[in-house]
């Protein structure tokens, strides 16, 4: 019996109500594993014998959102939490949802039917583990292993081969012998899914400390032939030597392209179905990467990168370059800088106009003053009017 942390005394109250009513209900699935492994709790979702609306009946602020499949959303305390009735599942021929689902009584068969053993333990409201499949044993071992016939868990679900690789990125554990034959076996049904469910585990998959083993994992078992952009290019392979945990999607896709540059991000971005969010920011890092790769780490790179980006920048650029930027560079240069923004510069278009009134206003007004504004980021000019308006007279529009 294990003493229950936070995330789980706050949700105790839902385990108990639901008892109350008459029926089982336990902690399930990930949550249980990450607090045998001392992780970070995400969510903490509950499995019950109570159906769908009798879960509905017993608390007040419930939200359907997967009826037909047993899951609810309860409410408590402002935490959202998911409440699933025991079920067995028919096929997933549509790669998204099981056809159908059957409740049932008791929670063996709904631990048997769930992806590894890891993955398939339950805890009461006292802290007892249910481990019908030896999940803790493989916690000890670090051993991802599907649940009974890895074939039939893989079929159910192809993405569950994706999640085995994602797992042993995110946990730093090895896939069992036969678990890794079954992937071999069932590999090619991963094209049949849906694009933006292999995203989310593709992100997950980068951003985990033990991406290399992963991305091995993926090159020896030529999952990355499978899948959309990595398919036609042996990038995987390429990056397994030297890739390390990246943190959003948007580093994924800018990585991808400065390894292999006819990729453009765009056409990434739209074969992962990317938000246009990811979009702008890999554009952003790209930029920044490529501004550092012919000049090297100044001013005007640390003035232009957003500083949400700097820990992005460093982590493609560990990556790419040799010789490691320091990190702490970044933020002295900021603190550095004599301008923060191009509000700031002490010159704006009218005062351009007025020095050229003979040449027709055009988008080299702008042009002009990015170049000042660099100048002056630069320290190669003062930020004073008089020595900015000097600098055009020397430096004036061409005219053609
Ligand atoms: N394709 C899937 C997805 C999920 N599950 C089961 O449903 C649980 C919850 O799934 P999910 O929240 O997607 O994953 P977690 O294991 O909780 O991991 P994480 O939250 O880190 O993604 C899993 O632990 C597993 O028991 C499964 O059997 N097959």
């Amino acid at each position: 019996m294990k003493e229950l942390t936070e995330p789980f005394r706050e949700a105790l109250a839902i385990i108990e109500t639901i008892e109350e009513a008459g029926h089982q209900a336990f902690f399930v699935g990930g949550c249980v594993r990450d607090f045998l492994l001392k992780r970070p709790i995400g969510d903490v979702d509950i499995t019950t014998s109570a159906k769908p609306f009798e879960v509905q009946a017993i608390f007040d602020e419930v939200i359907p959102v997967g009826i037909q499949h047993g899951t609810v959303i309860v409410r408590h305390r402002g935490i959202s939490y998911e409440v699933t009735t025991f079920r067995v599942e028919g096929e997933y021929s549509d790669q998204r949802h099981p056809d159908s689902v059957q409740f049932i009584d008791k929670i063996d068969e709904d631990l048997a039917r769930r992806d590894f053993t890891i993955n398939a333990l339950a805890m009461n409201k006292h802290g007892y583990i249910i481990d019908l499949f030896h999940g803790r044993e493989d916690i000890e071992k670090a051993l991802i292993r599907a649940v009974g016939n890895g074939h039939d868990r893989f079929q159910e679900d192809p993405l569950r081969i994706l999640r085995a690789i994602r797992f042993s990125s995110q946990l730093g554990f090895q896939i069992e012998e036969n678990t890794l034959k079954a992937i071999m076996a069932t590999r090619q049904s991963i094209t049949g899914l849906a694009v933006e469910r292999i995203t989310v585990e593709l992100q997950k998959l980068f951003a985990g400390k033990d991406v290399k083993t992963a991305l091995s994992y993926m090159v020896e078992l030529r999952i990355d032939q499978e899948l959309p952009v990595l398919k036609d290019y042996h990038l995987i392979a390429k990056l397994v030597p030297i890739i390390q945990p990246l943190h959003t999607l948007a580093e994924v896709l800018c990585l991808i392209h400065q390894m292999e540059p006819e990729l453009d991000i765009r056409i990434i971005g739209k074969e992962w179905k990317c938000s246009n969010k990811i979009l702008r920011e890999a554009f952003q890092l790209n930029q920044a990467v490529d501004y550092y790769k012919a000049n090297g780490l100044d001013n005007w790179l640390v003035y232009q990168l957003l500083p949400d980006y700097y820990n992005a920048f460093y982590r493609i650029t560990e990556i790419m370059f040799p010789t490691k930027i320091d990190k702490d560079e970044l933020y002295r240069l900021k603190k550095q800088l004599n301008l923060t923004s191009k509000k700031d510069l002490n010159i704006n278009g009218n005062d351009i106009i007025k020095l050229f009134p003979a040449v027709p206003k055009g988008p080299w007004i702008q042009d002009k003053l990015v170049k000042l504004e660099r100048l002056v980021v630069l320290g190669e000019l003062q930020n004073n009017n008089m020595i900015l308006k000097d600098w055009l007279k020397w430096n004036p529009p061409e005219q053609k």
